[in-house]
């Protein structure tokens, strides 16, 4: 359990500048530990790269990044020690199995013996445990984000970082992911996600923040962000929904 009164997750002023586009701009959030939370945005709202500054994937332009208390920067050993993170793109082991993925991160992590039972039990739950011969080089896109969360939880770390965790996974796999992610955060953990599912959003986190163009349009608690809407209605009523014309060559 983390110390209630240190912010999960703590972004103060993020600046992210690509050479043609200014992604994340002056952007502060502040994540209280022991919740789902949720970011929120249209396509190209920043989401990904406020994600990967979080995570010390990419170093901002300008700002300042707190994991549980820990700056980025000045601490970022401890800081990242904290974090488990899922995310497209990480490079994997494309030779190895699933089993064999997560035996080499335990160690190169250092992981106590406990983390043999955590491996199979995320296999199990994950449903990688049907294709132990498999190699990553092989999976899915699906799968490799079953991978990708089976690695960001090895450790047992205090705040999960997940961008898209439901992008490609089926209904049933999806429904087991919120179970784990679930039993997670009741057991104190904090799940920090963007989600273009805004069903989900709204039945599980307790915070969300719209973003739009690299900046927080509203932050709160969800219901009060949604308001007398459901989260998706006000989404597309914040956001600005594109006037449909019908095509003509359509019909
Ligand atoms: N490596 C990069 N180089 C240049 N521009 C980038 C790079 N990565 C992201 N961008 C730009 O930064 C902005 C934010 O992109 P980002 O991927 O963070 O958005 P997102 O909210 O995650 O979008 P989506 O919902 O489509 O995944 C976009 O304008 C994107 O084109």
């Amino acid at each position: 359990m983390q110390n209630p009164c240190v912010p999960a997750i703590e972004v103060a002023d993020l600046t992210q500048r690509f050479s043609t586009a200014l992604a994340v701009d002056r952007l502060s959030l502040s994540i209280p530990p022991g919740m789902f939370y949720g970011i929120v945005g249209p396509n190209g709202a920043g989401k990904t790269t406020i994600l990967a500054a979080v995570c010390g994937l990419r170093r901002p332009t300008a700002g300042t990044v707190r994991v549980a208390g820990h700056d980025l920067r000045t601490a970022r050993e401890a800081a990242l020690a904290q974090l488990g993170v899922m995310m497209d793109g990480l490079s994997l082991p494309e030779r190895l199995t699933a089993a064999e993925i997560l035996r080499y991160s335990a160690g190169l992590r250092g992981l106590d013996d406990g983390w043999r039972a955590r491996a199979g039990d995320l296999l199990e739950i994950l449903g990688l445990d049907a294709v132990p011969r498999t190699l990553i080089v092989e999976y899915s896109t699906g799968m490799r984000k079953k991978i990708g969360l089976a690695l960001a939880l090895l450790h047992r770390p205090r705040v999960l970082v997940l961008d898209e965790p439901f992008e490609a996974i089926d209904p049933v796999s999806a429904r087991s992911i919120e179970h784990v992610l679930k039993q997670y955060v009741d057991a104190g953990g904090t799940v920090v996600l963007s989600s273009h599912i805004m069903d989900f959003v709204e039945r599980n986190c307790r915070r969300v923040a719209v973003v739009v163009g690299g900046r927080v349009l509203i932050e709160g608690p969800v219901e009060r962000v949604a308001g007398d809407s459901t989260l998706n209605e006000r989404f597309v009523e914040l956001v600005g929904a594109d006037p449909v014309r019908p095509l003509e060559w359509l019909s």
